[in-house]
């Protein structure tokens, strides 16, 4: 999908919300258990009852891959199922050396027909830029993470700035606002005011609102752009919102909640 479409889809539904498809096998309910693929059975009715309120699904490859084999064709699936409207996010985290990149690139792009791929930038250039030829498609390098370790090496100061600051800095020079976004915890909300600085118009996206505890409006605040700018993702609090027979409906009711609330900054 490219930048154009993403934004036209923004302002046609009025949302920034990224479902984050992270499906623990232990928390699916037990009503689905017998079935086939219990996996893909709760993403799709998660996706049927989500899809109108949200612009973005982020599969956690992680879900999946701890599952072997059975995972990945639940998630090959899952991506499958998502309509062609919406923004498809393989949240894998990759990057390695150039000839090993252009097989992870191969694989998110090639064989499973994903959107983005989020990659760690510690290897440099030549580990991401596999991921920026290809038309239509995005690379997503983490900036700033959401956890707590991101005290470790991000917010280390080098000179002047930070290194998440030279990350994005640097990184930035590799593509363009039409194939590059960042990750940026919305529990570091106050720090998009400075990142914003750095990359006025590239889309990022948000983990961290809802388990986490990062705040909706603090984001919107320092992160929005006229265009809207930024993917917010939410996992648990969404498709975890019910246990039993009604946990669509309860992930449709949440879903539905942050759009309402998103719709009054865009
Ligand atoms: O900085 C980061 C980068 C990635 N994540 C991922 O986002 C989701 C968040 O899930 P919640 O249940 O909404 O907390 C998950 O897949 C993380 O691996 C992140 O949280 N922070």
């Amino acid at each position: 999908m490219n930048r154009n479409s993403l934004i036209a889809e923004i302002k046609r539904k009025r949302t920034l919300l990224c479902v984050g498809l992270d499906t623990d096998i232990n928390r699916i309910p037990s009503h689905l258990k017998a079935s086939p693929d219990a996996v893909f059975e709760f993403n799709k009715q998660i996706i049927d009852a989500t899809y109108d309120w949200c612009v973005a699904y982020k599969i956690n490859t992680a879900f999946y891959e701890s599952q072997g084999a059975k995972g990945w064709e639940s998630l090959e699936k899952t991506v499958n199922y998502i309509p062609g409207t919406h923004f498809k996010i393989a949240d894998a985290k990759r990057g390695d050396i150039g000839n090993t990149s252009d097989q992870y690139a191969k694989a998110f792009f090639e064989t499973i027909p994903f959107d983005a791929v989020t990659v760690a930038p510690y290897m440099g250039s030549d580990s991401i830029k596999p991921f920026l030829n290809y038309p239509n498609k995005w690379a997503i390098v983490l900036g700033l993470t959401s956890n707590k370790g991101s005290e470790d090496f991000q917010q280390q100061h080098i000179g002047n700035h930070f290194l998440y600051e030279e990350v994005i800095r640097k990184t930035s020079q590799w593509g363009t606002p039409e194939n590059l976004m960042f990750v940026v915890g919305a529990t570091k909300a106050v720090e998009l005011s400075s990142i914003r600085k750095i990359i006025p118009s590239h889309f990022l996206l948000i983990p961290g609102v809802g388990a986490q505890g990062g705040s909706l409006s603090e984001v919107c605040k320092y992160g929005l752009t006229e265009e809207g700018g930024l993917l917010i993702n939410a996992s648990r609090a969404v498709i975890y919102a019910g246990h039993d027979a009604n946990f669509a409906k309860e992930a449709a009711k949440v879903a539905k909640q942050y759009q309402s609330e998103m719709q009054q900054y865009l």
